[in-house]
């Protein structure tokens, strides 16, 4: 599904655009019809044509299908633990320099959301190594990462276990979980010198707690901490404003670099807080 192109073929994922700018997915099946409060949609209407058709319901509304882009499928997919969202996963690619060919080390897995992010920026000759605690999640996101590219990518490991376990060496490693520092010491085993740890947490308790851990370890370039807002907005004619509603909150992201064994990293002067 992620890489499809061309006309619509039976067994796609097609996401039909209502004149309201409402989306619903559906997977193309010869002889089938798609019922919405606006009438039926036969699929046969649509197997054949060209993405970016628009079709018409037997209620006369018009849909616009298009094949759901990654950002679209991770919004839609079933989902066990919170996903990461893409404005969240777009900068976790970027600021983690995620390269075609890397390693990458990845807990928890979740809802494989962040999987599939990854799973594209490594490409066929890097790899994804995930670790997800909890078998109901594990679940997930094999179905979603599996739905996704329309089979097991042969290059992803999915361990249902504890990320700490975790043994080999790997270019980046991505944490997404409650308590990101009890696995420093682990990751950092496992991390390459240079290489790029990538935090995300959604509290600023969580941000100030596996920042001084880092600091403490030793192990670490001087953390880079922000917030991952991204506000949208409205442009129509010369009314160009932000949008009235926008993702408020969802996280905070770290990066750190791992220093070579034995360095004394250099740390800025920090003066004490008045209280
Ligand atoms: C918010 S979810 C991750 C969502 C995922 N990044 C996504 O985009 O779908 C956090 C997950 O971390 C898992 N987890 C917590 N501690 C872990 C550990 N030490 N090793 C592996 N997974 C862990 C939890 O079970 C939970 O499913």
């Amino acid at each position: 599904m992620s890489t499809a192109s061309g006309p619509f073929q039976p067994g796609d994922r097609v996401q039909l655009t209502d004149p309201k700018g409402r989306h619903y997915t559906i997977v193309l099946e010869p002889g089938k019809e798609y019922h919405t409060h606006r009438g039926a949609l036969p699929h046969d209407k649509l197997i054949g044509q060209p993405e970016g058709s628009v079709v018409v319901s037997v209620g006369g509304t018009s849909f616009l299908a298009l094949r759901p882009l990654l950002s679209d499928y991770v919004l839609s997919m079933p989902r066990g633990a919170q996903v990461i969202y893409p404005k969240d996963a777009a900068q976790i690619v970027m600021y983690g320099d995620v390269f075609p060919g890397a390693r990458v080390l990845e807990a928890g897995a979740g809802s494989g959301a962040l999987t599939c992010s990854l799973l594209r920026a490594v490409g066929e000759k890097g790899s994804v190594t995930s670790y997800e605690v909890r078998q109901d999640h594990a679940d997930h996101a094999i179905r979603n990462v599996e739905q996704f590219f329309g089979e097991r990518p042969g290059n992803w490991s999915l361990t249902v276990g504890d990320v700490a376990g975790h043994e080999g060496e790997v270019d980046r490693v991505v944490l997404d979980m409650l308590a990101p520092w009890d696995v420093l010491p682990a990751v950092s085993r496992s991390l390459i010198p240079g290489g790029v740890l990538v935090v995300y947490v959604a509290t600023t308790t969580q941000l100030s707690k596996v920042t001084e851990a880092i600091r403490e370890q030793q192990h670490w370039t001087e953390p880079h901490a922000w917030e991952t807002l991204v506000r949208p907005w409205h442009v129509v004619g010369l009314a160009v404003r932000p949008e009235h509603r926008m993702i408020g909150h969802t996280a905070f992201l770290l990066t750190t670099r791992r220093l070579a064994d034995g360095v004394t990293p250099p740390r800025p002067q920090r003066r004490p807080s008045k209280g």
